[in-house]
Protein backbone atom coordinates (compact mmCIF):
# COMPACT_ATOMS: atom_id res chain seq x y z
CA UNK A 1 0.00 0.00 0.00
CA UNK A 2 1.30 3.35 -0.81
CA UNK A 3 0.16 6.77 0.21
CA UNK A 4 1.30 9.58 -2.05
CA UNK A 5 2.86 7.78 -4.95
CA UNK A 6 4.23 9.54 -8.08
CA UNK A 7 5.39 12.62 -6.13
CA UNK A 8 7.99 10.29 -4.54
CA UNK A 9 9.70 10.03 -7.96
CA UNK A 10 10.11 13.81 -7.74
CA UNK A 11 11.61 13.83 -4.24
CA UNK A 12 8.50 14.07 -1.99
CA UNK A 13 8.12 11.73 0.97
CA UNK A 14 5.73 8.80 0.62
CA UNK A 15 4.47 6.09 2.95
CA UNK A 16 4.30 2.47 1.84
CA UNK A 17 3.40 -0.81 3.51
CA UNK A 18 3.78 -4.40 2.48
CA UNK A 19 0.60 -6.47 2.44
CA UNK A 20 0.03 -10.16 2.95
CA UNK A 21 0.07 -11.06 -0.74
CA UNK A 22 3.27 -12.58 -2.08
CA UNK A 23 5.22 -13.19 -5.25
CA UNK A 24 6.95 -16.57 -5.10
CA UNK A 25 9.99 -17.54 -7.08
CA UNK A 26 11.37 -21.11 -7.16
CA UNK A 27 14.88 -21.73 -8.34
CA UNK A 28 16.11 -25.17 -9.36
CA UNK A 29 19.79 -25.53 -10.19
CA UNK A 30 20.82 -28.41 -12.42
CA UNK A 31 24.03 -30.30 -11.63
CA UNK A 32 27.21 -28.88 -13.11
CA UNK A 33 27.67 -32.03 -15.25
CA UNK A 34 24.70 -30.99 -17.42
CA UNK A 35 26.32 -27.70 -18.11
CA UNK A 36 29.64 -29.27 -19.03
CA UNK A 37 27.83 -31.46 -21.53
CA UNK A 38 26.88 -28.17 -23.20
CA UNK A 39 23.18 -28.95 -22.88
CA UNK A 40 22.29 -26.65 -20.01
CA UNK A 41 19.17 -24.60 -20.50
CA UNK A 42 17.84 -21.69 -18.47
CA UNK A 43 14.11 -22.12 -18.16
CA UNK A 44 11.68 -19.55 -16.79
CA UNK A 45 8.26 -20.91 -15.99
CA UNK A 46 5.70 -18.14 -15.41
CA UNK A 47 2.98 -20.15 -13.75
CA UNK A 48 0.48 -17.32 -13.36
CA UNK A 49 0.57 -16.76 -17.10
CA UNK A 50 0.93 -20.39 -18.22
CA UNK A 51 4.05 -19.55 -20.24
CA UNK A 52 7.53 -21.08 -20.28
CA UNK A 53 10.59 -19.44 -21.80
CA UNK A 54 13.97 -21.08 -22.23
CA UNK A 55 17.41 -20.07 -23.38
CA UNK A 56 20.41 -22.35 -24.01
CA UNK A 57 23.08 -21.30 -21.50
CA UNK A 58 25.66 -21.22 -24.27
CA UNK A 59 23.52 -18.64 -26.15
CA UNK A 60 23.19 -16.50 -23.00
CA UNK A 61 26.90 -16.73 -22.43
CA UNK A 62 27.65 -15.58 -25.94
CA UNK A 63 25.11 -12.73 -25.88
CA UNK A 64 25.33 -11.41 -22.35
CA UNK A 65 28.48 -12.49 -20.64
CA UNK A 66 30.98 -10.81 -22.89
CA UNK A 67 31.37 -7.80 -20.56
CA UNK A 68 33.71 -7.93 -17.63
CA UNK A 69 31.55 -9.36 -14.85
CA UNK A 70 32.20 -7.45 -11.65
CA UNK A 71 30.51 -9.86 -9.24
CA UNK A 72 27.25 -9.52 -7.42
CA UNK A 73 28.55 -7.84 -4.25
CA UNK A 74 27.45 -4.50 -5.59
CA UNK A 75 24.37 -3.83 -7.70
CA UNK A 76 25.05 -2.02 -10.96
CA UNK A 77 22.77 -0.71 -13.69
CA UNK A 78 22.06 -2.41 -16.98
CA UNK A 79 24.24 -0.78 -19.67
CA UNK A 80 22.59 0.27 -22.98
CA UNK A 81 24.63 -2.42 -24.83
CA UNK A 82 23.46 -5.10 -22.47
CA UNK A 83 19.87 -3.87 -22.79
CA UNK A 84 20.15 -4.10 -26.59
CA UNK A 85 21.51 -7.69 -26.33
CA UNK A 86 18.63 -8.61 -24.02
CA UNK A 87 16.13 -7.12 -26.49
CA UNK A 88 17.68 -9.23 -29.30
CA UNK A 89 17.41 -12.37 -27.16
CA UNK A 90 13.75 -11.65 -26.48
CA UNK A 91 12.99 -11.07 -30.17
CA UNK A 92 13.86 -14.73 -30.72
CA UNK A 93 10.80 -15.64 -28.64
CA UNK A 94 7.33 -15.39 -29.98
CA UNK A 95 5.67 -13.70 -27.04
CA UNK A 96 1.89 -13.72 -27.71
CA UNK A 97 0.76 -10.19 -28.70
CA UNK A 98 -1.80 -10.20 -25.83
CA UNK A 99 1.05 -10.73 -23.34
CA UNK A 100 3.65 -8.45 -24.89
CA UNK A 101 3.81 -6.40 -21.66
CA UNK A 102 5.62 -9.39 -20.11
CA UNK A 103 8.75 -8.51 -22.08
CA UNK A 104 9.73 -5.86 -19.48
CA UNK A 105 9.62 -8.50 -16.74
CA UNK A 106 11.57 -10.96 -18.90
CA UNK A 107 14.25 -8.33 -19.58
CA UNK A 108 14.59 -7.68 -15.85
CA UNK A 109 14.89 -11.44 -15.25
CA UNK A 110 17.63 -11.91 -17.89
CA UNK A 111 19.55 -8.91 -16.57
CA UNK A 112 19.39 -10.10 -12.94
CA UNK A 113 20.12 -13.70 -13.86
CA UNK A 114 23.17 -12.99 -15.97
CA UNK A 115 24.47 -10.34 -13.56
CA UNK A 116 24.14 -12.37 -10.37
CA UNK A 117 24.51 -16.01 -11.37
CA UNK A 118 25.20 -16.04 -15.05
CA UNK A 119 28.96 -15.98 -14.79
CA UNK A 120 28.88 -19.12 -12.72
CA UNK A 121 26.69 -21.52 -14.64
CA UNK A 122 25.33 -24.33 -14.01
CA UNK A 123 21.79 -23.33 -13.50
CA UNK A 124 18.20 -24.07 -13.86
CA UNK A 125 16.05 -21.34 -13.43
CA UNK A 126 -0.60 -2.34 -10.17
CA UNK A 127 0.25 -3.90 -6.74
CA UNK A 128 3.97 -3.37 -7.09
CA UNK A 129 4.13 -6.64 -8.97
CA UNK A 130 7.21 -5.55 -10.90
CA UNK A 131 9.06 -4.85 -7.64
CA UNK A 132 7.86 -8.07 -6.01
CA UNK A 133 9.02 -9.93 -9.12
CA UNK A 134 12.47 -8.26 -9.06
CA UNK A 135 12.89 -8.76 -5.30
CA UNK A 136 11.97 -12.45 -5.34
CA UNK A 137 14.13 -13.02 -8.42
CA UNK A 138 17.18 -11.12 -7.07
CA UNK A 139 16.82 -12.78 -3.67
CA UNK A 140 16.58 -16.28 -5.14
CA UNK A 141 19.58 -15.68 -7.41
CA UNK A 142 21.71 -14.11 -4.67
CA UNK A 143 20.87 -17.04 -2.38
CA UNK A 144 21.92 -19.51 -5.09
CA UNK A 145 25.13 -17.50 -5.64
CA UNK A 146 25.88 -17.91 -1.92
CA UNK A 147 25.76 -14.16 -1.35
CA UNK A 148 22.59 -14.12 0.73
CA UNK A 149 21.74 -16.62 3.46
CA UNK A 150 18.88 -17.28 5.80
CA UNK A 151 19.59 -16.46 9.43
CA UNK A 152 16.79 -18.61 10.82
CA UNK A 153 14.15 -16.89 12.91
CA UNK A 154 10.46 -17.34 12.71
CA UNK A 155 8.57 -16.28 9.68
CA UNK A 156 4.83 -15.87 9.82
CA UNK A 157 4.59 -17.89 6.60
CA UNK A 158 5.01 -21.23 8.40
CA UNK A 159 7.53 -24.04 8.43
CA UNK A 160 10.56 -23.72 6.23
CA UNK A 161 10.45 -19.97 5.64
CA UNK A 162 13.38 -18.14 7.18
CA UNK A 163 14.36 -14.52 7.66
CA UNK A 164 17.40 -12.86 6.08
CA UNK A 165 19.84 -10.43 7.77
CA UNK A 166 19.76 -6.68 7.20
CA UNK A 167 22.93 -6.45 5.08
CA UNK A 168 21.73 -9.27 2.84
CA UNK A 169 18.36 -7.59 2.47
CA UNK A 170 20.20 -4.43 1.46
CA UNK A 171 21.96 -6.31 -1.36
CA UNK A 172 18.69 -7.93 -2.53
CA UNK A 173 17.10 -4.47 -2.54
CA UNK A 174 19.93 -2.87 -4.55
CA UNK A 175 19.73 -5.53 -7.26
CA UNK A 176 15.93 -5.44 -7.31
CA UNK A 177 16.14 -1.67 -7.88
CA UNK A 178 18.33 -2.22 -10.94
CA UNK A 179 15.69 -4.69 -12.22
CA UNK A 180 12.90 -2.17 -11.53
CA UNK A 181 14.80 0.39 -13.62
CA UNK A 182 14.42 -1.92 -16.61
CA UNK A 183 10.67 -2.23 -16.07
CA UNK A 184 9.87 1.33 -14.90
CA UNK A 185 12.47 3.58 -16.45
CA UNK A 186 12.61 6.00 -13.51
CA UNK A 187 11.51 4.23 -10.31
CA UNK A 188 11.86 6.02 -6.98
CA UNK A 189 12.83 2.72 -5.31
CA UNK A 190 9.88 2.76 -2.89
CA UNK A 191 8.24 -0.42 -4.24
CA UNK A 192 11.34 -2.63 -4.16
CA UNK A 193 12.30 -1.23 -0.73
CA UNK A 194 8.98 -2.02 0.96
CA UNK A 195 8.81 -5.35 -0.86
CA UNK A 196 12.26 -6.29 0.47
CA UNK A 197 11.96 -4.99 4.03
CA UNK A 198 8.20 -5.40 4.54
CA UNK A 199 6.30 -3.56 7.26
CA UNK A 200 5.37 0.13 6.83
CA UNK A 201 7.96 2.65 5.72
CA UNK A 202 8.38 6.30 4.92
CA UNK A 203 10.52 6.80 1.84
CA UNK A 204 12.06 10.00 0.52
CA UNK A 205 14.86 10.40 -2.04
CA UNK A 206 16.12 6.86 -1.49
CA UNK A 207 16.07 7.18 2.31
CA UNK A 208 13.92 4.74 4.24
CA UNK A 209 12.45 5.28 7.70
CA UNK A 210 10.81 2.28 9.37
CA UNK A 211 7.50 3.21 10.96
CA UNK A 212 6.53 1.40 14.12
CA UNK A 213 2.95 0.24 13.71
CA UNK A 214 0.39 -1.58 15.82
CA UNK A 215 -3.21 -2.60 15.21
CA UNK A 216 -2.72 -3.13 11.49
CA UNK A 217 -5.10 -1.29 9.21
CA UNK A 218 -7.39 -3.29 6.96
CA UNK A 219 -7.93 -2.21 3.39
CA UNK A 220 -10.28 -3.34 0.67
CA UNK A 221 -8.44 -3.62 -2.62
CA UNK A 222 -10.52 -3.30 -5.77
CA UNK A 223 -8.93 -4.39 -8.99
CA UNK A 224 -10.57 -2.43 -11.79
CA UNK A 225 -9.09 -4.95 -14.27
CA UNK A 226 -8.05 -1.99 -16.44
CA UNK A 227 -4.53 -2.63 -17.71
CA UNK A 228 -1.94 0.13 -17.40
CA UNK A 229 1.76 0.62 -17.48
CA UNK A 230 3.71 2.31 -14.71
CA UNK A 231 6.54 3.45 -16.98
CA UNK A 232 4.13 5.38 -19.24
CA UNK A 233 2.20 6.87 -16.29
CA UNK A 234 5.38 8.04 -14.52
CA UNK A 235 6.58 9.61 -17.78
CA UNK A 236 3.17 11.35 -18.16
CA UNK A 237 3.48 12.93 -14.70
CA UNK A 238 7.00 14.17 -15.52
CA UNK A 239 5.74 15.73 -18.76
CA UNK A 240 2.93 17.51 -16.90
CA UNK A 241 5.49 18.68 -14.33
CA UNK A 242 7.62 20.22 -17.06
CA UNK A 243 4.59 21.91 -18.67
CA UNK A 244 3.34 23.42 -15.36
CA UNK A 245 6.39 23.46 -13.15
CA UNK A 246 5.15 25.90 -10.47
CA UNK A 247 1.71 24.32 -10.07
CA UNK A 248 3.13 20.80 -10.00
CA UNK A 249 5.84 21.78 -7.49
CA UNK A 250 3.00 22.83 -5.18
CA UNK A 251 1.23 19.52 -5.78
CA UNK A 252 4.40 17.57 -4.93
CA UNK A 253 4.90 19.77 -1.85
CA UNK A 254 1.34 19.03 -0.67
CA UNK A 255 1.92 15.31 -1.19
CA UNK A 256 5.10 15.54 0.90
CA UNK A 257 3.13 17.16 3.75
CA UNK A 258 0.46 14.45 3.57
CA UNK A 259 3.12 11.71 3.80
CA UNK A 260 4.67 13.40 6.82
CA UNK A 261 1.24 13.55 8.50
CA UNK A 262 0.51 9.90 7.70
CA UNK A 263 3.90 8.88 9.15
CA UNK A 264 3.26 10.81 12.39
CA UNK A 265 -0.20 9.28 12.63
CA UNK A 266 1.14 5.71 12.27
CA UNK A 267 3.72 6.35 15.00
CA UNK A 268 1.27 8.09 17.34
CA UNK A 269 -1.05 5.09 17.03
CA UNK A 270 1.82 2.68 17.69
CA UNK A 271 2.55 4.54 20.94
CA UNK A 272 -1.15 4.51 21.91
CA UNK A 273 -1.18 8.30 21.77
CA UNK A 274 -4.27 8.44 19.61
CA UNK A 275 -7.52 6.43 19.62
CA UNK A 276 -7.97 4.03 16.71
CA UNK A 277 -11.18 5.67 15.49
CA UNK A 278 -9.57 9.09 15.50
CA UNK A 279 -6.53 7.71 13.62
CA UNK A 280 -8.85 6.19 11.01
CA UNK A 281 -10.77 9.45 10.53
CA UNK A 282 -7.56 11.40 10.02
CA UNK A 283 -6.15 8.75 7.68
CA UNK A 284 -9.37 8.76 5.62
CA UNK A 285 -9.17 12.54 5.21
CA UNK A 286 -5.51 12.35 4.15
CA UNK A 287 -6.30 9.57 1.65
CA UNK A 288 -9.08 11.70 0.15
CA UNK A 289 -6.68 14.64 -0.23
CA UNK A 290 -4.03 12.37 -1.74
CA UNK A 291 -6.50 11.08 -4.34
CA UNK A 292 -7.37 14.69 -5.29
CA UNK A 293 -3.68 15.44 -5.84
CA UNK A 294 -3.24 12.28 -7.92
CA UNK A 295 -6.13 13.50 -10.07
CA UNK A 296 -4.18 16.76 -10.50
CA UNK A 297 -1.25 14.70 -11.73
CA UNK A 298 -3.51 13.13 -14.38
CA UNK A 299 -3.28 9.51 -13.23
CA UNK A 300 -6.87 8.77 -12.27
CA UNK A 301 -9.19 6.89 -14.64
CA UNK A 302 -12.93 6.52 -15.20
CA UNK A 303 -12.81 3.01 -13.65
CA UNK A 304 -11.08 4.44 -10.56
CA UNK A 305 -13.69 7.21 -10.32
CA UNK A 306 -16.45 4.58 -10.46
CA UNK A 307 -14.90 2.75 -7.49
CA UNK A 308 -14.55 6.06 -5.59
CA UNK A 309 -18.23 6.91 -6.18
CA UNK A 310 -19.40 3.43 -5.21
CA UNK A 311 -17.49 3.33 -1.92
CA UNK A 312 -18.47 6.91 -1.08
CA UNK A 313 -22.14 5.83 -1.13
CA UNK A 314 -21.21 3.77 1.96
CA UNK A 315 -19.21 6.67 3.47
CA UNK A 316 -15.94 4.91 2.73
CA UNK A 317 -12.88 6.70 1.44
CA UNK A 318 -10.75 5.36 -1.39
CA UNK A 319 -7.68 6.30 -3.38
CA UNK A 320 -5.84 4.80 -6.31
CA UNK A 321 -2.69 2.88 -5.50
CA UNK A 322 0.52 2.37 -7.44
CA UNK A 323 0.75 4.35 -10.64
CA UNK A 324 -3.00 4.64 -11.27
CA UNK A 325 -4.47 4.83 -14.79
CA UNK A 326 -6.66 1.81 -13.92
CA UNK A 327 -5.21 -0.98 -11.80
CA UNK A 328 -6.14 -1.12 -8.12
CA UNK A 329 -7.94 1.15 -5.67
CA UNK A 330 -7.56 1.10 -1.88
CA UNK A 331 -10.52 1.62 0.44
CA UNK A 332 -9.97 2.08 4.16
CA UNK A 333 -12.00 -0.41 6.22
CA UNK A 334 -12.68 1.29 9.57
CA UNK A 335 -12.56 -1.00 12.62
CA UNK A 336 -16.20 -0.29 13.40
CA UNK A 337 -17.51 -1.07 9.91
CA UNK A 338 -19.98 -3.95 10.10
CA UNK A 339 -19.42 -7.06 8.02
CA UNK A 340 -22.84 -6.59 6.52
CA UNK A 341 -21.92 -3.19 5.06
CA UNK A 342 -18.57 -4.50 3.88
CA UNK A 343 -20.32 -7.38 2.08
CA UNK A 344 -22.72 -4.90 0.43
CA UNK A 345 -19.85 -2.71 -0.83
CA UNK A 346 -18.04 -5.73 -2.22
CA UNK A 347 -21.21 -7.06 -3.86
CA UNK A 348 -21.85 -3.71 -5.55
CA UNK A 349 -18.25 -3.41 -6.76
CA UNK A 350 -18.18 -7.00 -8.03
CA UNK A 351 -21.48 -6.49 -9.85
CA UNK A 352 -19.59 -3.89 -11.92
CA UNK A 353 -17.02 -6.56 -12.90
CA UNK A 354 -14.39 -5.36 -10.44
CA UNK A 355 -12.54 -7.90 -8.29
CA UNK A 356 -12.21 -7.28 -4.54
CA UNK A 357 -9.99 -8.62 -1.82
CA UNK A 358 -9.29 -7.66 1.78
CA UNK A 359 -5.71 -7.22 3.01
CA UNK A 360 -3.94 -6.26 6.19
CA UNK A 361 -1.13 -3.78 5.73
CA UNK A 362 2.30 -4.36 7.22
CA UNK A 363 3.21 -7.74 5.66
CA UNK A 364 6.65 -9.34 5.78
CA UNK A 365 9.39 -8.66 3.28
CA UNK A 366 11.80 -11.03 1.56
CA UNK A 367 12.19 -14.51 3.08
CA UNK A 368 13.87 -17.72 1.99
CA UNK A 369 12.64 -21.30 2.01
CA UNK A 370 15.72 -23.49 1.57
CA UNK A 371 13.94 -26.85 1.60
CA UNK A 372 12.08 -26.11 -1.59
CA UNK A 373 14.79 -23.82 -2.94
CA UNK A 374 12.20 -21.08 -3.15
CA UNK A 375 12.16 -17.45 -2.21
CA UNK A 376 9.32 -15.08 -1.85
CA UNK A 377 8.65 -11.60 -0.73
CA UNK A 378 5.81 -9.42 0.33
CA UNK A 379 3.94 -7.80 -2.49
CA UNK A 380 3.30 -4.10 -2.39
CA UNK A 381 0.21 -2.11 -3.20
N1 LIG B 1 5.16 -12.46 -11.67
C1 LIG B 1 5.65 -11.87 -12.77
N2 LIG B 1 6.17 -12.59 -13.78
C2 LIG B 1 6.68 -11.97 -14.88
N3 LIG B 1 6.72 -10.63 -15.09
C3 LIG B 1 6.22 -9.88 -14.12
C4 LIG B 1 5.67 -10.44 -12.91
N4 LIG B 1 5.23 -9.44 -12.14
C5 LIG B 1 5.49 -8.29 -12.82
N5 LIG B 1 6.08 -8.54 -14.01
C6 LIG B 1 6.52 -7.54 -15.01
O1 LIG B 1 6.20 -6.25 -14.50
C7 LIG B 1 5.26 -5.57 -15.39
C8 LIG B 1 4.25 -4.77 -14.56
O2 LIG B 1 4.94 -3.72 -13.94
P1 LIG B 1 4.28 -2.32 -13.60
O3 LIG B 1 5.29 -1.58 -12.83
O4 LIG B 1 3.72 -1.68 -14.83
O5 LIG B 1 3.03 -2.72 -12.67
P2 LIG B 1 2.98 -2.96 -11.09
O6 LIG B 1 4.37 -3.06 -10.56
O7 LIG B 1 2.06 -4.08 -10.83
O8 LIG B 1 2.27 -1.66 -10.55
P3 LIG B 1 2.92 -0.37 -9.81
O9 LIG B 1 4.29 -0.17 -10.39
O10 LIG B 1 1.98 0.73 -10.22
O11 LIG B 1 2.87 -0.63 -8.36
C9 LIG B 1 4.59 -6.70 -16.16
O12 LIG B 1 4.11 -6.25 -17.41
C10 LIG B 1 5.75 -7.68 -16.35
O13 LIG B 1 6.61 -7.28 -17.39
C1 LIG C 1 4.04 5.61 -9.24
C2 LIG C 1 5.15 5.18 -8.29
O1 LIG C 1 5.28 6.19 -7.28
C3 LIG C 1 4.79 3.89 -7.57
C4 LIG C 1 4.42 2.73 -8.43
O2 LIG C 1 3.98 1.66 -7.58
C5 LIG C 1 6.43 5.08 -9.08
C6 LIG C 1 7.67 4.97 -8.22
O3 LIG C 1 7.70 5.49 -7.08
O4 LIG C 1 8.66 4.42 -8.72
MG1 LIG D 1 5.79 -1.56 -10.79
Amino acid sequence: MEVCEHAVVHGSAAVAAAIDLYTRCSLRLLPRADDEAGAAVLELDLRDHGLTFSWPCARLHEALLTEEVAGAQEARPCSPDRMASIARLLEEHEIPEAKIWLSAGLSAFLFLYTSILGSDLPMGSGLGSSAAFCVSMSGALLTAAGMVAAVGGISSKGTGWELVGKDDLELVNQWAFQGEKIIHGKPSGIDNTVSTFGSTIKFKKGELTNLKSRNPIKMLITDTRVGRNTKALVAGVSERASRHSDAMASVFHAVNSISEEVSSLVELAANDEIAITSKEEKLAELMEMNQGLLQCMGVSHSSIETVLRTTLKFNLVSKLTGAGGGGCVLTLIPTLLSNLVLEKVIAELESQSFRCFIVEVGGQGFQVCQGGCSCFNGDVV
